[in-house]
């Protein structure tokens, strides 16, 4: 029996070891191929030796590349691995260590979120290194709702990009502290004269204010990844890396992280081992789990009971995983097919109750803050993330015909399945590949029914609305139909879903809290 015991947990170990190594790579259906003939061949040679125990020493925070489509977040990622590996604070990872899915390399580009860990002498870091292509903007979105501050990573070349605002709006929409945002201004080697980087830096500086970050205040870092990664000019190179990993050391807050409430971690990730369960691995928003515990995953209509049968950060242990830890946890019985991205791991006999039908404050953006000319109509169809969650929605407005890009307002959010909701809870909506609109679920309603559900009902109550309005108002034509006019456009000072954005960002401990 003990012989027994110790056989499985040398399998989960060795397996789980594996499976961080998996969890690093990016493309998924390669990975559980690999992750599954990596497990066969662990369970029969399991390694000697069990596994490192993960020690809190220093304080953990999770921090990401986040920027436009190849400015430099894999290589400054790379970067920062090769300065730290020099004083063995870090893996050196080189570039096509992290973007090593075969679509990756064949075309250059990050598509899947990867993580790795690094320390300094001060702090224990997770590192999120996100994509930055207009396609990916879901692994984008998932991977910023883990970390707890951004280098927002921008070519001095092309100064900000469409993906530089977008990318900022998203991180500032899940809720990352204000001050937690540093610039690196990359490619400084390819610029000769000083004139020009200050005037991207001046540019950045008034994108950040412009989305509510302290731009006059933020750390803005001229320098060069790719000088680091090559070991030349270091005075552009290694020494602007370490100026950047003091930066996250002395001006990063971390957040409160509360160990005291009910335990919640949303998955971002899900693989399964063969004979041994399902691994989701995420990022701890609050409380504590340990092995043993007894959990519900729910989300997407499902709650399924399991028990956590292991916990790993980075290839290590944990005895007791914490807000803000960066997990694998080891699902006892759960299939593939039980879990999904998206879905959020809480305890047994938790009072939450998944919903398909939320108020929420909204505010549509106008098409210079990287939002669509379009209105957004009554029973509108659109797609609504938060969270690691993302599901076709139908929106409903009161008392209004539609909302205009620059409106603010309240309206009803139909899901297409019962989701993980809490008021204060932020969420982003896109439509045909763009960021229209960002908000907060202020209440939850009663799950919808099934008439209410019904395509027929919907497309009868969309009928009603173009009789109503005398034409169709959800063609691509509306732009050109409806013009915006901004004259009567909310100033942010009158606008309360643009305050909610401005006011400090919600903690991880409010999001337990019941308003
Ligand atoms: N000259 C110069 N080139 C750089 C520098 N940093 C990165 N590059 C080059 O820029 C290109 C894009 O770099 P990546 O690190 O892949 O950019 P990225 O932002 O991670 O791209 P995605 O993840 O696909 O969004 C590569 O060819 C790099 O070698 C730099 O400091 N100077």
């Amino acid at each position: 029996m003990v012989l027994l015991a110790r056989a499985s947990q040398y399998a989960f170990a060795v397996n789980a070891k594996l499976l961080t190594s998996a969890v690093n790579c990016r493309a998924e259906s390669y990975l559980s191929n690999l992750v599954r003939q990596q497990a066969v061949r662990c369970f029969a040679a399991p390694l000697p030796g069990g596994k490192q125990v993960f020690k809190r020493t220093k304080p953990h925070l999770n921090v990401g590349t986040i920027g436009h489509v190849d400015h430099g977040k894999t290589t400054l990622t790379s970067a920062i691995t090769k300065v730290l590996s020099g004083k063995k604070q870090a893996k050196f990872r080189k570039y096509e260590d992290i973007d090593n899915a075969p679509e990756e390399k064949s075309r250059g580009i990050t598509i899947n979120t990867y993580h790795l860990e690094y320390e300094t002498d001060l702090r224990h870091y997770g590192h999120i290194d996100c994509p930055g292509h207009a396609d990916y903007i879901k692994n984008m979105i998932t991977g910023a709702a883990q970390m707890d501050g951004a280098i927002l990573v921008v070519a001095a070349t092309d100064g900000a990009m469409p993906q530089t605002r977008e990318h900022l709006l998203l991180a500032k929409q899940v809720g990352m502290p204000l001050e937690n945002i540093v610039v690196f201004l990359n490619k400084a080697d390819e610029i000769p004269d000083q004139e020009t980087l200050e005037l991207v830096e001046m540019e950045i500086r008034e994108l950040l204010t412009e989305y509510g970050f302290p731009g006059d205040k933020v750390e803005v870092i001229a320098g060069s990844a790719l000088c680091a990664v090559e070991g030349k000019v270091p005075e552009l190179g290694e020494q602007k890396v370490a100026k950047l990993l003091n930066t996250l050391d002395t001006k990063f807050i971390i957040p409160n992280r509360d160990l005291n409430t009910e335990p919640m971690m949303p998955a971002e990730h899900v693989y399964s081992i063969q004979g041994r369960g399902t691994v989701a691995t995420g990022k701890m928003e609050r409380g504590t789990f340990t092995r043993n515990d007894k959990v519900q995953v729910v989300g997407y209509g499902k709650d399924i009971d399991s028990v956590i049968s292991g916990l790993e950060t980075f290839h290590k242990t944990v005895e007791k995983a914490e807000p803000g830890d960066q997990l694998g946890i080891l699902l006892r019985g759960l299939g593939p097919k039980d879990l999904r991205r998206g879905m959020v791991i809480l305890p047994q006999g938790h009072k939450h109750v998944c919903t398909d039908h939320a108020k929420a404050q909204l505010y549509v953006l106008k098409p210079e803050e990287g939002g669509s000319k379009r209105p957004i109509a009554n029973f509108f169809n659109e797609h609504v993330y938060s969270l690691t969650w993302d599901t076709g929605c139908l929106v409903t407005l009161s008392g209004k015909d539609f909302l205009m890009p620059g409106d603010a307002a309240e309206v009803q959010l139909q899901l297409a399945a019962p989701m993980f909701i809490e008021p204060q809870q932020r969420f982003t909506l896109r439509m045909e590949g763009k960021t229209i609109g960002t908000g907060v679920f202020t209440h939850l309603l009663p799950k919808l029914t099934e008439l209410e559900k019904d395509k027929k009902t919907r497309k009868a109550a969309m009928r009603t609305e173009m009789e109503r309005l005398g034409f169709n108002p959800y063609g691509e034509h509306m732009a050109r139909r409806l013009k915006p006019d901004y004259t009567n456009s909310p100033k942010p000072d009158d606008n309360p879903a643009f305050e909610v954005f401005k006011e400090n960002p919600i903690t991880t401990s409010d999001w337990g809290k019941k308003k």
